[in-house]
């Protein structure tokens, strides 16, 4: 797949909406004509397209470590407040700043003139007349402004408005954004706002001399803005000169640091510096501490129970309230030798679960199935058609958790009357942890025809084994708020080990709006280990749904193919980060990513909208194998991912 000026619609569904790939972003030191690339990507070309969405830009360089302390709550976000007067140049330092951090992920930059007001038609005639004054505080929708703000530090997802410069006017698009731990607030006024201003962790002010500022007006609004030369003088000194004076200059003695607008690298070093260094304090790892977390006490409250049927090795589960238990579980050596499981031993002792953990009942038809995908010789295509039927079984019982109401219909041939009931819902959706999720994705269609279908592109860090968060791909009744709130998600997921990727994804999930209570997460089997406690414990009233459960969880280090290496004369090549810029279809987010897919298999690669990372030339050397961190469940199936998609 071409990474140049490709959309990427979604295969599968309306309501899915996945970012198009624009292009190439590959010079180290030039920074990109946005407004331009945005005239370009309409396809009409010149200054008529010029709109906000160019000047709001996220850097996805690197995935994104966990946000969140291990009780789930989401660390602030970094924000730096960058305000100056017009053409002082704080678009051009945000920028400088934002290219400076290519190892932090996900940096934006967020304009204040995407919050100018709407202009009433009469205003609007002002406006093209030069008789409107867009340069007071006034002119913009401040509350939306700082609630934005606000809402991006909380880690909310946002939707940011998109203003056309060209028609004075405010579009019915919005820019969807996400995720970013530093943002970059640029604007007249930034500074100006008490409320706002609070919300910075850092002050900038750009200054540049008036004759600086006019001249570089002058060139930008004639080229980018579609003015006349008499027309910008006229409009600098009837409201932008006033302005500077009586609002904008005043604002310097709020700021940290004072950036002068020309000959800047060092101020701009200083602020990347300074934003390293806060990041860094802020990374949360806590993976292996998941992996350690020891199972609740002897005697804590187990108030609900699984005890095992001696003849079929069966759990009966009675759910009360806190825990799942199996008992009488001191003959579980001879029950895992009849049923091959020792899924439910703990060293001869009960197994508890969380209450907000759904283990289904464990009838010897279930027991099969867990039998056939933990066994070693079972044949990949067996291994697949069982799998699918147990995420049928785990997909009918979460739908048994959803909201339904009465319905009354008519009976066939008697034409009596049956009280019946309905799915009662107003949207649901399903989003797979790439790539083991997928495996459940036929067993979702199949319930839910119709269902919008999205992932979320999550990784561990081959050092530390830390989730990172590479890419998003969600359905827009998550990614509109308004929508979120009534949303019912399936979060699918093949396994739990230490629960890490599911905490990850369940963080999303709520930073967009997503109720707690309205997720459902979907596994085939977990470990009772650390995992499945922490997660239940940060957010205790998503509900988990499980086909088994595995005792133990075991820490390895594995080898796998690594990525192919180029011959030297390609090495500049090859050490070339990948940088794609993209805009979500919505009229979205400019994203500049730098993403190593080497490690994506070419499926993934294509559903996520990257150029594939098989091999493009003949003269490569062969792969060498790495080594990474992985936790395996034991006894285990194995990678249910790699297994159903025969990648092991
Ligand atoms: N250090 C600089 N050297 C040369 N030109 C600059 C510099 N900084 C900004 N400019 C130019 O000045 C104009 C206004 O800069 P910009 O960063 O958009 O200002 P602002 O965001 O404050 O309005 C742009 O055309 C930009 O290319
Ligand atoms: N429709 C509009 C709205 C605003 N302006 C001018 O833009 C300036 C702010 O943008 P900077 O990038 O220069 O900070 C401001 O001075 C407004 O006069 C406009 O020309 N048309």
């Amino acid at each position: 797949m071409s990474s140049q000026n490709q959309d990427v619609t979604s295969p599968s569904g309306s309501d899915l909406l996945q970012t198009p790939v624009m292009r190439a972003w590959q010079e180290e030191d030039r920074l990109p004509s946005l407004s331009l690339r945005e005239s370009r990507r309409s396809g009409r070309g010149g200054a008529a397209d010029l709109t906000t969405s160019a000047k709001n830009v996220i850097l996805t360089e690197a995935g994104r470590s966990p946000w969140y302390s291990k009780e789930g709550v989401p660390q602030s976000a970094y924000v730096i407040g960058v305000a100056g007067g017009s053409a002082s140049g704080k678009t051009s330092v945000s920028r400088r700043v934002l290219a400076s951090l290519p190892n932090v992920p996900w940096v934006a930059i967020v304009s204040q003139d995407s919050f100018y007001l709407p202009l009433t038609p009469e205003q609007s005639k002002l406006a093209f007349k030069n008789e409107w004054n867009f340069d007071s505080p006034r002119s913009f929708d401040e509350n939306l402004f700082r609630q934005c703000i606000a809402d991006l530090k909380a880690s909310k997802a946002v939707e940011i408005p998109v203003y056309s410069f060209v028609h004075h006017q405010r579009l019915d698009e919005t820019t969807y954004l996400y995720g970013p731990s530093v943002i970059i607030v640029e604007g007249l006024f930034v500074l100006n706002d008490p409320e706002l201003r609070d919300l910075l962790d850092l002050k900038v002010y750009v200054q540049a001399d008036s004759d600086l500022m006019l001249a570089r007006r002058i060139m930008r609004d004639t080229k980018e803005r579609g003015r006349d030369i008499d027309g910008v003088i006229q409009h600098y000194l009837k409201w932008v000169k006033p302005a500077m004076d009586s609002y904008i200059a005043p604002t310097s003695k709020w700021a940290d640091l004072i950036v002068p607008g020309q000959n800047n690298e060092v101020a701009v070093d200083i602020v990347s510096q300074h934003v390293k260094r806060q990041l860094e304090a802020r990374t949360y790892r806590f993976r292996s501490e998941l992996g350690r977390t020891p199972l609740p006490p002897d005697g804590a409250d187990m108030s609900t129970s699984a005890s095992m049927d001696g003849a079929y090795g069966r759990p009966q589960i009675s759910r009360s309230s806190s825990y799942l238990v199996f008992q009488n579980m001191s003959s579980a050596s001879s029950t895992s030798s009849e049923t091959g499981l020792t899924s439910f031993t703990n060293n001869h002792s009960p197994i508890a679960l969380p209450s907000s953990v759904h283990l289904l009942a464990a009838t010897p038809q279930l027991v099969g199935l867990l039998t056939i995908i933990h066994d070693s010789t079972t044949s990949p295509e067996d291994f697949i058609f069982y799998t699918d039927r147990l995420c049928s079984l785990v997909v009918e019982e979460a739908l048994s958790l959803l909201p339904y109401k009465n319905r009354e219909v008519i009976c066939n041939g008697t034409g009596r009357s049956w009280q019946g009931k309905e799915l009662d819902v107003e949207n649901i959706c399903s989003v797979s942890i790439l790539r083991s999720g997928s495996v459940f994705e036929k067993a979702t269609r199949r319930a839910i025809p119709d269902l919008a279908q999205g992932s979320l592109l999550i990784q561990s860090c081959e050092n530390d084994g830390e989730p990172q968060l590479y890419s998003l791909n969600l359905p827009l009744s998550i990614r509109r708020r308004s929508r979120a709130v009534n949303c019912h998600a399936l979060l699918l997921d093949a396994q739990v080990s230490t629960g890490a990727a599911a905490f990850m994804a369940i963080r999303v999930l709520l930073d967009h709006g997503v109720p707690q209570q309205n997720i459902i997460f979907l596994s085939v089997i977990a470990s009772a280990r650390g995992g499945l406690w922490a997660l239940t414990k940060a957010f205790p009233q998503v509900r988990i749904i499980l086909a088994g459960v595995d005792p133990g969880l075991k820490k390895l280090r594995i080898e796998y193919p690594g990525p192919r290496e180029k011959q030297p004369h390609q090495h500049r090549r090859a050490s070339t980060r990948r940088l794609t810029g993209s805009v979500s279809a919505d009229k979205g987010t400019t994203t500049v990513k730098s993403h190593d897919n080497s490690s994506l298999s070419s499926s993934e690669s294509e559903h996520l909208g990257l150029p594939s990372s098989a091999p493009d030339d003949d003269d490569e050397e062969p792969s060498k194998p790495k080594v990474k961190t992985i936790w395996a469940i034991t006894p285990g199936t194995g990678s249910i991912g790699d297994r159903y998609f025969r990648t092991d």
